[in-house]
C-alpha cells in the first residue's frame, strides 16, 4: 500500500486530498496543529485518517515525522494561507509557510541517501506570488517555498513540482476568506440574522474554482512522468460584483444593493486587481481541467450555509460536492 503524508490535512485542501487519496486506497497520515481538538467537528471528513498533532513550525519533528513514516507522495499544505492575515502575522507567515519546506526536502533526502527510498514532493504555491502584491509577507514566503522547491529539484533531482494556485473554494473555506463571508452573510441576510456584510477591496476579479477538484490536480502533478511547477485554476476570471449577485441571488435575495458596506479597514496594503490562471499547460501535461463552473459552486456553497444555519449541524460530509456535479 503507498502511504501520503499531508501536512495541514483538516484544512480544506487537506480534507478533500485526503478523501481523495484514500478512495483510490493510498494510506494517509497528516498533520494537524497540535491544538486541533478531539471534538473538532472537521473529524467528520477524516475518516480513516492517521492523524498526528504536529506544529510544522518544529522542523526537528517534522522531520522526525517523514522518517517514521516513509511517504511515498508527500503533500505540503500546511500553511497559513490567508493573505490578509499575513500582514498582521508576518513573523508566523515566514515560520509557517517557508520554513518547513526546508525541513521536508532535506528530510526526504535522507530517506534517499540512507534507506534508497524515494518520495516526491508536492507544494502548495500560489498565484499570489505573481501579482502586483508580491510583497505581502504571504507572496514572500510562498516565493521563498518556491525556491527552495526549484533548488531541490535542479541540485538534487527530487521529484518536487509546485502547483500554483488560484482561488479555490468550498464549503469547507473560512470566513476568513471573501467567498464564504458572502455566502454566509448571503444565508444569514435571507433568515434574518443580520442587515448587511461588510467588504474591503470590491474592485478585483479572481478566478475562483471548486477546491475538490484542485486537489486531483495535485495528485496528477505527483504521479506525471516529469516533475513540472504548473498553474492550477479555471481559466476564468469573475468579479467581486458577480459573486455579490450569484450569492444574493442564490439566497433568493435579489440585488445586493445596500446591503453590501464597504469598509476600509478591511483594504489590504496592496492587492492585485486582477488574476485568472491559464489552464493550458495543466491541461496539456495532466488531462485536468476544472470543470465545476463560478456559478453552481456559489450556489452550492449558499445552499450549504443555508442548510448549517436551519439544522444547526455545522459539518456533514454532504457539503463536500457541489449537488450539480454529484452524479
Ligand atoms: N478575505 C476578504 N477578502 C476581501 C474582502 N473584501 C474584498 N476582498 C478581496 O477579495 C479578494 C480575495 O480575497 P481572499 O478570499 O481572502 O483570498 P486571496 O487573498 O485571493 O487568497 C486566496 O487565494 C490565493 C491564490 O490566489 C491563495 O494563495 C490563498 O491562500 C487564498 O486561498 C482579495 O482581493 C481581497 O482584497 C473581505 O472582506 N475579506
Amino acid at each position: 500500500m503507498r502511504t501520503a503524508l499531508v501536512t495541514g490535512v483538516a484544512g480544506q485542501d487537506g480534507i478533500y486530498l485526503a478523501r481523495s487519496l484514500r478512495a483510490a486506497g493510498t494510506a494517509v497520515v497528516g498533520t494537524v496543529a497540535p491544538g486541533f481538538g478531539a471534538d473538532d467537528p472537521r473529524r467528520v471528513y477524516l475518516d480513516g485518517v492517521d492523524l498526528r498533532p504536529l506544529d510544522v513550525r518544529d522542523g526537528a519533528a517534522l522531520e522526525a515525522l517523514v522518517a517514521a513514516v516513509e511517504p511515498d507522495e508527500v503533500y505540503n499544505l500546511a500553511a497559513l494561507s490567508s493573505v490578509g492575515r499575513s500582514w498582521e502575522e508576518p513573523e508566523l507567515t515566514a515560520a509557517t509557510n517557508a520554513a518547513p519546506v526546508e525541513h521536508l526536502v532535506t528530510a526526504l533526502l535522507r530517506l534517499r541517501a540512507e534507506r534508497g527510498h524515494d518520495a516526491r514532493l508536492f507544494q502548495a504555491s500560489s498565484a499570489e506570488v505573481h501579482g502586483s502584491a508580491a510583497d505581502s509577507p504571504y507572496a514572500r514566503a510562498k516565493a521563498a517555498a518556491d525556491e527552495v522547491v526549484r533548488r531541490a529539484r535542479a541540485d538534487h533531482d527530487l521529484f518536487a513540482v509546485c502547483g500554483v494556485l488560484h482561488n479555490h473554494e468550498s464549503p469547507l473555506r473560512s470566513t476568513r476568506f471573501v467567498t464564504r463571508k458572502i455566502t454566509l452573510s448571503a444565508a444569514e441576510i435571507a433568515l434574518g440574522l443580520r442587515d448587511t456584510v461588510s467588504l474591503g477591496n470590491l474592485d478585483v476579479r479572481r478566478d475562483w474554482g471548486f477546491a475538490g477538484e484542485y486537489v486531483e490536480a495535485m495528485r496528477l502533478q505527483l504521479a506525471h512522468d516529469v516533475p513540472l511547477d504548473l498553474p492550477l485554476g479555471t481559466g476564468r476570471a469573475h468579479s467581486l460584483q458577480d459573486l455579490l449577485e450569484q450569492a444574493f441571488a442564490a439566497a433568493g435575495l435579489g440585488e445586493p444593493g445596500d446591503r453590501v458596506v464597504q469598509d476600509p479597514a478591511l483594504l489590504r496594503p496592496s492587492d492585485t486587481s486582477v488574476f485568472v490562471a491559464d489552464p493550458e499547460p495543466a491541461a496539456a501535461a495532466l488531462g485536468w481541467r476544472a470543470q465545476v463552473g463560478f456559478h453552481a459552486l456559489v450556489e452550492h456553497m449558499v445552499r450549504v450555509d443555508l442548510e448549517r444555519l436551519r439544522s444547526g449541524v455545522p459539518e456533514a460530509v454532504d457539503y463536500l460536492l457541489p449537488t450539480g456535479i454529484r452524479a
